[in-house]
């Protein structure tokens, strides 16, 4: 063996060892170090083997040419075995990077002849740092399946079978017949396009992280009548519901020929209380048009092996499932626990939210129609604002924890005086305030009209009511209402003492009636694209995945990215100065904010921060700063 294999060993034996010396604190360390699918066990015998070799560790000359080509230069991988003669019975489950090029030698749990793909960079410098999220450990599981390339180039990739199911048998596309797709020139994406994460680049910048690109792949990994489909909406209602359960049961029947498609009543919970309800594009060609969803929905009640149980027992093999951060949560662990069982059975999640909450992704589907309702609670409060002296209106729109349909619905009237999101602190006393504010207002225009999101203020409102904090079934915070309070606020304000002044305030709340619309046509067509890439990539073998626009493009994108954090309104962002600058409002920011949102931008950045300074990331999912 020569010197440069020597090295390679001696890293990975240093790698193994350190696991056994401190077992979980290093695993947050080193997770990214390890291979997908794997069960690790503290080791007291360790042996290294190419990728390419399952068998015999590799000590020749031959192994190491295959091992050194398969991979990019910059990049050098090793199996480490890990031979415990007492398995622990508590070891956690890990995953982290695919092989892409020995698929079925990593589906083996046999905890004695587990293989680990450990990655060494030259010196074992510049390993990108795991992203402290502070999970408990059982969240390890969801550890990313990275590939390297040149020029930091990042794959953050979703699972496939392959990665834990040996040997399936694959099949040609049947779109490939298909009369509609058939005459669509290179129809099937290649398998190794991927989509840039940040689009905006600077010369010299690394490339970055992206994402596997959806849509139809030459093999799939079903035959039509081998699928048996599930839908299930879970959280609370948004526009296009229906248009995705639609377009997903006309999708699968129409490109894929499937017939057994069921739909799941309720929300998780409907899996294991509820009967299923069968679908055929004819029993949901019109629901579309109608606003919710026909299969109902509920937040709280998921019991992964219960839920798990049922997918079995019914003899399901491909979940779509609707629903917003906590409902993409609740998919990682069925897809954890089906895969942990060795199941074919894919996972796929399609990202719902009103609140355009969800990160990573450009936009989730409803939020336009949100903000084109909303039009209208400002329109009415603006003529009622306008008719009377002093007139005050005042609308509140959803967004629990983000200001996104506040914000663009703010912007896209021009009536709007005042803006106020969760995201953006503010004070109603004293010099820079709300009251002095509306005083200046009405003095100038004498009317004015308030948008305030229903997460905003939060904190204004419990140290003055001195309230406990409540939770919904799904454990989400509940609001206390900041549109009743403020306009309480506002009139104890101008009809005190000093001011007696008459003001005329309206408080229109019509945020469940703007959840409750059908889409529209945009979000409708989205809704379709939405489904045809859940479809296409169930069909082609991957799962545990959830399907999404970055920038412009569907791709696949681990749960653990669209989970990990929420899509925030950036209050130092372009798009937020607009505006501000379109309404004349008072910022409410101090220089503490600015920095303080600063440290958030560095926060995200870490993970990627290389030796010579440059960032390999993004710094923000921050949709208000796509312009
Ligand atoms: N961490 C979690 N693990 C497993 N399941 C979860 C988790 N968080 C939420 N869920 C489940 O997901 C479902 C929906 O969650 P939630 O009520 O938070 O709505 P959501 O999907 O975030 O949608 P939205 O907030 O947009 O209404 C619920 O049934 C809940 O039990
Ligand atoms: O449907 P519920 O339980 O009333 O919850 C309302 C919440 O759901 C959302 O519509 C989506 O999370 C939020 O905007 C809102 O705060
Ligand atoms: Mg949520």
């Amino acid at each position: 063996m020569d010197d440069y294999m020597m090295g390679v060993i001696s890293r990975a034996l240093k790698i193994t060892r350190s696991f056994e010396r401190k077992f979980y604190s290093l695993l947050f360390f080193n997770v990214s170090l390890l291979s997908p699918y794997t069960t690790y066990r503290i080791s007291t015998d360790v042996k290294v083997r190419s990728l390419k070799s399952k068998a015999a560790p590799f000590y020749s000359k031959s192994r190491e040419e295959t091992f050194s080509k398969a991979f990019p230069s910059s990049l050098f991988r090793v199996q480490v075995v890990l031979l415990g003669s007492k398995p622990r019975q508590t070891s956690p489950a890990i995953r982290a990077e695919s092989k892409p090029s020995s698929p079925t030698s990593n589906h083996n749990l046999d905890l004695r002849s587990s293989l680990a793909s450990v990655k060494i960079l030259p010196g074992n410098k510049g390993e990108p740092k795991p992203r402290s999220r502070g999970l408990a450990s059982a969240d390890l599981i969801c550890e990313p399946k990275l590939v390297y390339g040149e020029a930091g180039y990042v794959l953050e990739d979703v699972p496939h079978f392959a990665d834990f199911i040996p040997s399936l048998p694959t099949y040609p596309n049947p779109l490939q017949d298909n009369q509609a797709y058939s005459v669509v020139k290179q129809y099937f994406v290649n398998k190794d396009d991927t989509v840039a994460h940040k689009i905006v680049v600077h010369k010299n910048n690394p490339r970055g992280t992206h994402f596997r690109r959806a849509g139809p792949r030459q093999k799939v990994y079903f035959q039509s009548n081998e699928v048996h489909a599930c839908i299930v909406t879970c959280g609370g209602l948004c526009p296009g519901l229906n248009t995705v359960i639609r377009e997903l049961v006309c999708g699968l029947s129409d490109m894929y020929g499937v017939t057994k498609i069921v739909g799941i009543e309720g929300g998780y919970k409907g899996f294991y209380a509820r009967n299923t309800i069968p679908f055929t594009p004819k029993s949901v060609n019109d629901i579309h048009k109608r606003g919710g969803t026909i299969l109902g929905t509920s937040r709280g009640g998921h019991d992964t092996s219960k839920i798990v149980d049922s997918i079995l027992d019914r003899g399901i093999n491909q979940v779509y499932i609707i629903g917003g951060d906590g409902t993409q949560k609740g998919a990682s662990v069925i897809f954890e626990e089906i895969r942990r069982r060795g199941l074919k059975v894919s996972v796929v999640g399609i990202p719902k939210t009103i609140d355009n909450d969800i990160a990573v992704i450009d936009k989730s589907f409803g939020f336009d129609t949100a903000v084109e309702e909303a039009q209208r609670a400002i329109n009415a409060a603006h003529v009622e604002a306008e008719s009377v002296e002093n007139g005050i209106g005042v609308v509140k729109l959803m967004g629990r924890y983000s200001g996104f349909i506040a914000m663009y619905a703010t912007l896209a009237s021009r009536d709007v005086d005042c803006c106020l999101i969760p995201e953006s602190p503010f004070h109603l006393e004293g010099n820079g305030g709300l009251f002095s504010f509306i005083e200046k207002r009405l003095k100038e225009n004498g009317h004015m009209v308030i948008v305030v999101a229903e997460g905003a203020g939060q904190e204004l409102i419990a140290e003055s009511m001195r309230c406990m904090d409540q939770k919904d079934a799904s454990g989400n915070k509940l609001l206390l209402d900041i549109g009743l309070w403020l306009s309480q606020k506002i009139k104890d304000y101008f009809s005190g003492k000093r001011k007696n002044a008459t003001i005329n305030l309206k408080y229109i709340d019509p945020t469940y009636m703007i959840r409750a619309v059908p889409s529209n046509a945009s979000d409708n067509v989205y809704c379709t694209l939405l489904a045809h890439s859940a479809i296409h990539g169930a069909m082609a073998g991957y799962t545990g995945f959830t399907v999404g626009p970055v920038n412009g493009r569907h791709a696949y994108i681990p749960f653990y990215r669209v989970t990990e954090k929420q899509n925030k309104v950036v209050i130092t962002d372009r798009m937020w100065a607009r505006l501000l600058s379109s309404t004349n409002q008072p910022s409410f920011l101090h220089q503490r904010d600015i920095e303080d949102s600063g440290e958030d931008d560095k926060a995200s950045l870490e993970y990627f921060e290389t030796d010579n300074g440059h960032f390999v990331g993004e710094v923000c999912d921050d949709v208000s700063s796509t312009l």
